[in-house]
């Protein structure tokens, strides 16, 4: 499918994603600052708030107002099946909190995230940490960009992995509830490496904005909890591939659920040749 189908330029709907996600992001806060989560637990055990349905209703009413003829696939969505989907040639991918139980524990370390995929790909990304009001956003031949609060937004890139004692040194981000064990497998051949968490998106905004080298994630996520951070991380330089090095897709298959896969910053830097990939 190919670009021009879009109704509008990609920069006008990335400015439009930005209000969007502030939006949202508004409607989380005055859930957070009110102390009334009202926590729910859904069929796949993950849980639900009040915060994460205010979210869900501000993005759609918003998005399908301003883009009616783009689809929307948020994570609180029910009752899409894929043969619906299926044809769709674009559609925003939205997760309306990412890291719900950070919310829960109040670590602030969550985000909204909203993607627009083409045709499989994320072309478009905006993730926005409403606590610490900082906006990561990209789209395709436009860059990466960071913007914390009113200041001047900043271009983001991926860095060239530092040396220490003569030897590359990584810094590795990883969830703070998964995968850990297997994390250090794959990190084994490495010199030296340090490890870092954060909750949500904000591990693959760590790679885009060149604060870490690598996020391995070896644990479950679906596409909403990927698309936007991809688009941002490709943007700035990096990858964000399976375990064989290919690209991920989405919404190509009917499970919305993600491979395992990699966040990896430095392009120049042989990662398949150093990571000690699990079976
Ligand atoms: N068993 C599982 N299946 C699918 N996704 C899972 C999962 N366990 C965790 N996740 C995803 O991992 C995200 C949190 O990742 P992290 O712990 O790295 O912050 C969750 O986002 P939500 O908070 O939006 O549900 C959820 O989507
Ligand atoms: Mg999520």
């Amino acid at each position: 499918m190919e670009m021009q189908q879009l109704n509008y330029s990609l920069s006008t709907i990335l400015e439009q994603v930005i209000i969007t996600s502030k939006k949202a992001g508004q409607a989380i806060m005055e859930v957070y600052n009110s102390d009334d989560f009202d926590v729910q637990i859904k069929g796949d055990e993950s849980p639900l708030t009040k915060a994460d349905l205010a979210a869900h209703n501000a993005i759609i009413s918003d998005l399908e107002s301003k883009f009616p003829d783009i689809p929307c696939l948020s994570e609180e969505s029910t009752g899409i099946t894929f043969e619906q989907r299926q044809s769709w040639p674009y559609c925003f991918v939205i997760d309306p909190l990412d890291g719900t139980k950070e919310f829960i524990a109040r670590n602030d370390e969550f985000t909204v995230n909203i993607a627009l995929v083409v045709a499989g790909k994320p072309v478009l990304g905006v993730i926005y940490a409403p606590v610490l009001d900082t906006v990561y956003y990209a789209a395709k031949e436009l860059g990466a960009h960071k913007q914390v609060g009113n200041e001047k937004a900043d271009k983001i890139s991926v860095r060239t992995l530092p040396e220490k004692e003569g030897n590359k040194h990584f810094t590795v981000v990883a969830s703070r509830r998964h995968g850990l064990d297997k994390v250090e497998t794959l990190c084994q051949n490495f010199a030296s490496f340090d490890l870092t968490s954060r909750g949500s998106s904000l591990k693959m905004c760590l790679v885009a904005e060149g604060s870490a080298d690598i996020y391995p994630r070896l644990a479950p996520t679906s596409e909403w909890d990927t698309a936007a951070a991809q688009a941002i991380v490709e943007q700035a330089g990096g990858q964000l591939l399976k375990l064989d090095f290919t690209e991920l897709t989405y919404n190509q298959k009917e499970s919305l659920l993600n491979p395992y896969f990699l966040v990896l910053g430095d392009p120049e830097f042989n990662w398949k040749g150093e990571l000690v990939i699990p079976e």
